[in-house]
């Protein structure tokens, strides 16, 4: 499990170990903990190295790490962006040899677009964690000036995304991420990831908060949360999951969900649809009962048309949700929902469907993303894993719980019926106890590793990622750093 703290947290716990140690010490550890990276990335003598300076503490790191780079022989230029720097840290790095210059927008010093362009390394020392989200207009070209080649390596963040990962804007994008002492959200939500490249965390000695905000799971995970069998389980122990999905026109949509069920391997699935599904699951899933009965949840709405929903789904459908079972409501299944339920709920909307939900239940739609997924949350007391590239998992604020975000899956999974797969993954999981934060963020794992292994690199339908649910289950089980 990877864990990331607010900045509030993040700035308590630096300020108390600061407390106990000799002033400046923890910058110090930053920037041998910084320079050590960049070592290891240099490829060449004499590799040539910019380092962008910023006027905080996050300047003050990439300073001290220039001064250490100069020592080792690399050729380094600090590039000043702030109106002040780090005085300690400007003052060791002149006094090792390394050269400054400033950045001037508009009329930029053709050394600095030189050195820009011709750069083997390029360090972001702009702006960390007491950053604002974007950058400021005479910073907004610098980024146009980097050579594509350049390895851009980030002190914390990159600079301009939003620390809280909430807001994107215009930032540097950097190939990996050196943080201290442990992972913010911006490393970890889908409006900043995309920036932060690989990610590592060097230690710095500082205590870890208490409470994390955001939590991802990683394969190792998997072992501890997928519900394995053992000796004295039977097909009703291990869970039945109904499924309410698909329908004359969306047939395809019940195949997948239900297949997805099936091959994460819980007791049983039970289907409830029209004819053209049943006759078509009757033939490709032989594993599946049909009709109303009892389950230990229900997955309900993927491939469904509200307007053309079929009575029957449709009543049994208010019945599961009426009922006191987990439920996982998908795609028109959301249409289902006005108000909170007394049992466990998880709500899989994309971006989409997520405004929607929230436009019909009268929530504040802007800013969207993350935080209109907590609005919808708190408002129906229900889990919102919010689907795309990087996936949420956002549990209602006052279960006190870190939401999830899992970045898995491969581009390729963005193809139609990969919902309907999820769908029926997270249902699977309801239906073997676990909740709906466990069952959202373990089921988008699954999912993504699952597309991965059904087609290593290159394009996969959602079916053949349906089938490979049960393999790769397996695999993480046994072998999950494989
Ligand atoms: N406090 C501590 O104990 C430690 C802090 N460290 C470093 O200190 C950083 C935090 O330092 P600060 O609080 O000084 O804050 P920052 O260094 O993140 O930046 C604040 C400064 O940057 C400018 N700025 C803000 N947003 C900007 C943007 N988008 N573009 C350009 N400039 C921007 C502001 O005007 C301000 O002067 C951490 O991220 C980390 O890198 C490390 O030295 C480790 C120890």
């Amino acid at each position: 499990m990877i864990r990331a703290y607010s900045v509030a947290d993040v700035r308590a716990a630096e300020a108390s170990e600061t407390d106990r140690q000799p002033q400046g010490e923890l910058m110090a550890r930053a920037a041998t903990g910084l320079t050590d990276v960049v070592l290891n990335r240099l490829g060449h003598d004499g590799d040539r190295v910019v380092v962008l300076v910023g006027s905080g503490d996050n300047g003050g790191d990439a300073l001290y790490a220039a001064g250490h780079l100069a020592q080792a022989d690399a050729n380094v230029l600090a590039v000043l962006v702030g109106r002040s720097q780090h005085e300690g840290g400007l003052e060791y790095a002149r006094t090792r040899g390394v050269s400054v210059l400033e950045w001037r927008a508009g009329e930029a010093d053709s050394q600095v677009l030189s050195a820009l362009a011709e750069a083997d390394v390029v360090i972001d020392g702009i702006a960390g964690i007491g950053g604002r989200p974007g950058l400021p207009e005479h910073l907004r070209e610098l980024p146009d000036h980097i050579a594509d080649t350049a390895y851009v390596l980030a002190v914390d963040l990159p600079s301009g995304c939003d620390p809280a990962g909430l807001v994107t804007g215009p930032s540097i994008y950097a190939d990996e991420t050196v943080t201290f002492s442990m992972a913010k959200p911006v490393h970890l939500l889908p409006a900043t990831e995309y920036a932060v490249g690989l990610l590592n965390v060097v230690d710095i000695g500082v205590r870890l908060p208490k409470v994390p905000v955001v939590e991802r799971l990683t394969r190792e995970d998997v072992l501890g949360l997928w519900p394995v069998p053992g000796p004295h389980d039977d097909k009703y122990s291990r869970g039945v999951l109904g499924v309410v999905a698909g329908g004359e026109t969306y047939t395809g949509a019940a195949v997948m969900a239900v297949t997805a069920a099936v091959t994460a391997g819980i007791g049983m699935v039970r289907y409830v649809g029209p004819p053209a599904p049943t006759d078509l699951l009757r033939s490709r899933v032989p594993e599946a009962v049909f009709g109303d009965g009892r389950c230990q949840a229900w997955a309900i709405g993927s491939g469904w048309e509200m307007d053309s929903a079929d009575p029957q789904q449709l009543s049994v459908a208010r019945a599961a949700l009426a009922s006191s079972l987990p439920v996982v409501l998908d795609a028109g299944g959301l249409d289902l929902i006005d108000e909170p339920r007394d049992a466990p709920t998880l709500l899989t909307p994309h971006a989409g469907e997520l405004g929607r939900l929230a436009e019909r239940l009268g929530i504040p739609t802007g800013g969207g993303g993350v935080a209109l997924a907590q609005r919808v949350a708190d408002h129906l007391q229900a889990t919102v894993l919010l689907k795309g590239a990087v996936t949420t998992v956002v549990p209602p604020s006052d279960a006190g719980l870190p939401l999830r975000s899992q970045a898995d899956a491969p581009a390729w999974l963005a193809t139609a019926g990969a919902g309907d797969v999820l769908a029926g993954i997270c249902g699977a999981l309801l239906a073997g106890g676990l909740s709906p934060l466990d069952a959202g963020s373990l089921a988008a794992l699954v999912h993504g590793v699952a597309a991965e292994d059904a087609n290593p690199g290159g394009p996969v339908r959602a079916m053949d990622v349906a089938h490979q649910v049960g393999g790769t289950v397996a695999r993480l089980l046994h072998t999950p750093t494989a």
